[in-house]
């Protein structure tokens, strides 16, 4: 039986490999984690993460060939793949802070898979690294090795939260990276055996070890670019009288452009889009490549342009000051189906309405008051880190209040700020809420979510990104 073993039980470390169970029954996986929370939790009925369709796939699997463990050294030293899924967050200290990649969690992963072994091992890299980051690990894998092989494959992960089991279930690609010697090319045949159980063989791609790596930076950074274009059409549209959405469908038409991820939004979030796309900056740097990195830079740029936009149209639309009103916030999470909020929008959002002296209502379906409160006092990349290094109950904000009910949120406040798209939202009662209100009421939809018309004949000043200014808004000096 081939022994598979996960390090990290994340976000990817968990629904990658109970999908790899699921689907290779003859495969033992065993996830490992030093996190010893995380570990109870995916033993218990209550996942550590949130996402449709988990917790059928575990339920089938767990306890037959997946199992969720911290005995971390017994069973690397068992496997005979070792997957390296634990996080790379942002440096925030030295060289390279606030850009490179940190790699302290897979080094201190690579030394001790090192220091275990007893026998050969095909060690994956499932985590986003820095290309050429292999060479590194090879490096500390031999010089520890007693004569164990060990060959380093590139397979990185391209599942998107919220949609991960069903990405997962039917991926557009599968990426696998090796060595062009022997031993790397049966590396990557034994790991193409497992996601041969069900994924199609023209979509298994194998490259070198430096375009897997590379390539999955790349996917992201174009990705996110495409959002950073439309997010900075949406800004012309209000100024031109367009309507991004209609702009969007007939660019999207274009099959050479393709209609997907296009939606004008209050900007991009998630652990992966801007941590990715700074690495890279960071490696084109390092290459004594400047105009690359710069070209790639202005992704980030305008998305933390689209952030400072929506927060000025918020003060400037409610006559220059939020300070002591109640703004009701709709939405905490990155994107739906999530209880993420590793970078959201909405700490950005939240943090420059708080600036200006606002009382925040905050509701998402799926995200803690304890996350939220913790998300707003946390210095930024700080959230990236193991939960066990970071602080355990930092001050809480005063000036914030979680509620669990969107009418709730919404009573007595002067504004609504839609900050993720979950559907419940399209779906509230939005005259009851004007009526509970105070007056005039704003809206401001950072996601597009409801229709603007049908809420001015209701009463509502309505922003929506992208769209025809309300006449309220029209006539305020535009914000930048
Ligand atoms: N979240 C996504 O949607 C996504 C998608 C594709 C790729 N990625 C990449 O995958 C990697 C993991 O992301 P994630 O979202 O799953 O992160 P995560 O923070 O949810 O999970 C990482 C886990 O690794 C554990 N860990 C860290 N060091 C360890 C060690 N030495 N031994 C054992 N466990 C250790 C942590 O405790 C944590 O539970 C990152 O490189 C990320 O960029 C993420
Ligand atoms: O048209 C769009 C599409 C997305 N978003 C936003 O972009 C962010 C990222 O969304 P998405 O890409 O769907 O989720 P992630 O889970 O961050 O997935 C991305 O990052 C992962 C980690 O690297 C990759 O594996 C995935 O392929 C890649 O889509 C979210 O805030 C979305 O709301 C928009 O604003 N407009």
């Amino acid at each position: 039986m081939v022994k598979i073993c996960c390090i990290g039980a994340g976000y990817v470390g968990g629904p990658t490999m109970a999908v790899i169970a699921l689907k290779c029954p003859s495969v033992e996986v065993v996830v490992v984690d030093i996190s010893v929370s995380r570990i109870t939790a995916w033993n218990s009925e209550q996942l550590p993460i949130y996402e449709p369709g988990l917790d059928e796939v575990v339920k089938q699997c767990r306890g037959k060939n997946l199992f969720f463990s911290v005995d971390v050294e017994k069973h690397v030293s068992e496997a005979d793949i070792i997957f390296v899924s634990v996080n790379t967050p942002t440096k925030t200290q030295g060289l390279g802070a606030g850009k490179a990649a940190d790699l302290t969690y897979w080094e201190s992963a690579a030394r001790m898979i090192a220091d275990v072994s007893k026998s050969d091992k095909i060690v994956v890299e499932k985590s986003t690294v820095p290309v050429k980051t292999a060479e590194a690990i090879e490096k500390i894998l031999t010089h520890n090795s007693k004569g164990i092989k060990f060959q380093i494959l590139s397979n990185p992960e391209f599942l998107a939260e919220g949609t991960a089991i069903e990405d997962l279930f039917s991926p557009d690609r599968v990426l696998i990276g090796g060595r062009e010697t022997p031993g790397g090319q049966k590396a990557i045949k034994a790991l193409k055996a497992v996601y041969a159980n069900w994924v199609p063989e023209e979509r298994i791609i194998c490259t070198n070890l430096w375009s897997a790596e590379l390539s999955k930076l790349a996917a992201n950074a174009f990705l996110a670019q495409r959002i950073s274009s439309v997010n900075a059409m949406s800004a012309l549209c209000e100024a031109t009288g367009a309507d991004v959405s209609q702009v969007a469908h007939a660019v999207g038409k274009d099959t050479r452009i393709g209609a997907k991820f296009l939606n004008a939004s209050v900007g991009f979030g998630g652990s992966c889009f801007q941590k990715d796309i700074l690495n890279l900056v960071y490696i084109c740097e390092c290459n004594g490549l400047p105009e690359v990195a710069n070209y790639w830079k202005q992704v980030i740029k305008v998305n933390d342009y689209q952030k400072n936009r929506f927060v000025n149209r918020i003060v400037s639309s409610m006559f220059n000051t939020v300070s002591g009103k109640k703004i009701a916030v709709l939405g905490f999470a990155f994107k739906k189906d999530t209880g993420d909020t590793r970078e959201t929008p909405a700490i950005d959002v939240c943090k420059g309405l708080i600036d200006d002296k606002a009382k925040l209502s905050i509701y998402d379906p799926q995200v803690t008051e304890e996350q939220i409160q913790r998300d707003l006092s946390l210095n930024k990349f700080d959230w990236d880190h193991p939960a066990h290094l970071q602080p355990l109950s930092p001050a809480s904000k005063k000036d914030i209040t979680v509620v669990w009910d969107a009418y709730e949120a919404t009573k007595n406040a002067h504004a609504i700020c839609i900050l993720t798209e979950w559907d419940e939202f399209k779906n509230l009662d939005f005259q009851k809420i004007y009526n509970n209100m105070q007056k005039p009421a704003f809206l401001f939809d950072g996601r597009n979510v409801v229709n603007p018309q049908k809420l001015r004949d209701i009463g509502f000043v309505v922003y929506s990104i992208g769209k025809p200014l309300d006449p309220w808004i029209k006539d305020l000096p535009a914000v930048a």
